[in-house]
């Protein structure tokens, strides 16, 4: 039996690709392909079991509850989650009515990047200094990333609990943000430049060393394989999860 897909956002970047992804994958069938204007409900989603959103900040939540709402199980790469709308979906799905249903978010399908998240977190405690710079192409509508988002409260809440001391810095004037965002104390630069796709280092310094780790997502093509892991493990998991390390066994 195959699991059946639809793809909100279909027609985008990424969506089309899931679309195409989808329809490759042995044992799922792509039922639906949704976009801007279409409505989310049973009629629509052509008994999908899995919902894959790949849409805009501003509507992904609202599409989740919908969804949901629909009967599916969802899968979500859209960013711009806040701990605020995470605990909106917990309480939605722990509704009688949405019993059995689950919903993956993540901010990033590629192996490299979750790996990339993974290990500065745990380098984060060895390390004095650490700032995140991700770099997008520039029809990117968020900023900073997702994943960016997620990779600095990792290192923050690797260094709390290591019981660190703030990351030294002096500066005193910053008249243009040059220091760029301050995400749980972590500094967070972002690069929108014609030709990249989306890519993150992680800067970690000691005095007279320094570690990089960087992640390379040169195609996305390289989220594939995660969206798809994603699709299949989904309706194993119960309420929430977020991260795709979840379903990895890391
Ligand atoms: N988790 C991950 O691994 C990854 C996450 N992302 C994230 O995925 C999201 C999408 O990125 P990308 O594909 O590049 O963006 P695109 O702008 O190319 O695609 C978004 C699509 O969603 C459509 N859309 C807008 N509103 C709705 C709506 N209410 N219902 C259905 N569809 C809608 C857009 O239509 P229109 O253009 O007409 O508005 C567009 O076709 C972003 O948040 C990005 O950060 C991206 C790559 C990897
Ligand atoms: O918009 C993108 O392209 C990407 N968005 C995600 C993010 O904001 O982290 C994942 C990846 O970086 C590509």
């Amino acid at each position: 039996m195959s699991i059946t897909v639809a793809v909100i956002g279909a027609a985008g970047r990424m969506g089309s690709t899931v679309c195409q992804a989808v329809e490759q994958a042995e044992g799922l069938e792509l039922v639906a392909r949704l976009d801007v204007g279409d409505t989310i409900d049973v009629e629509h989603l052509g008994g999908a079991q899995v919902a894959v959103d790949f849409t805009v900040p501003g509507v992904t939540e609202a599409n989740v509850h919908a969804l949901v709402d629909a009967g599916c199980d969802v899968v979500v790469g859209t960013t711009g989650w806040t701990e605020a709308a995470y605990e909106r979906v917990r309480e939605h799905l722990a509704r009688p009515e949405a019993a059995g249903r689950s919903v993956l978010i993540a901010p990033n399908f590629a192996l490299s990047a979750v790996l990339a998240m993974s290990l500065a977190a745990r380098a984060a405690r060895f390390f004095e200094s650490a700032e995140v710079i991700e770099l997008h192409h520039p029809d990117k509508v968020d900023a900073p990333s997702g994943t960016a988002v997620a990779t600095a409260r990792g290192i923050a809440a690797a260094r709390a609990q290591a019981g660190l001391a703030p990351v030294p810095d002096a500066t005193q004037t910053d008249l243009h943000g040059a220091r760029g965002a301050v995400i749980d104390g972590i500094h967070v630069h972002a690069v929108r430049l014609r030709g990249l796709t989306a890519h993150e280092e992680v800067v970690l310094g000691n005095p007279g060393e320094q570690l990089t780790i960087r992640t390379d997502s040169f195609d996305r093509s390289s989220f594939m394989p995660g969206v798809i892991l994603a699709v299949r493990q989904v309706g194993w998991l119960e309420g929430l999860t977020v991260g795709l390390d979840a379903v990895m066994e890391m």
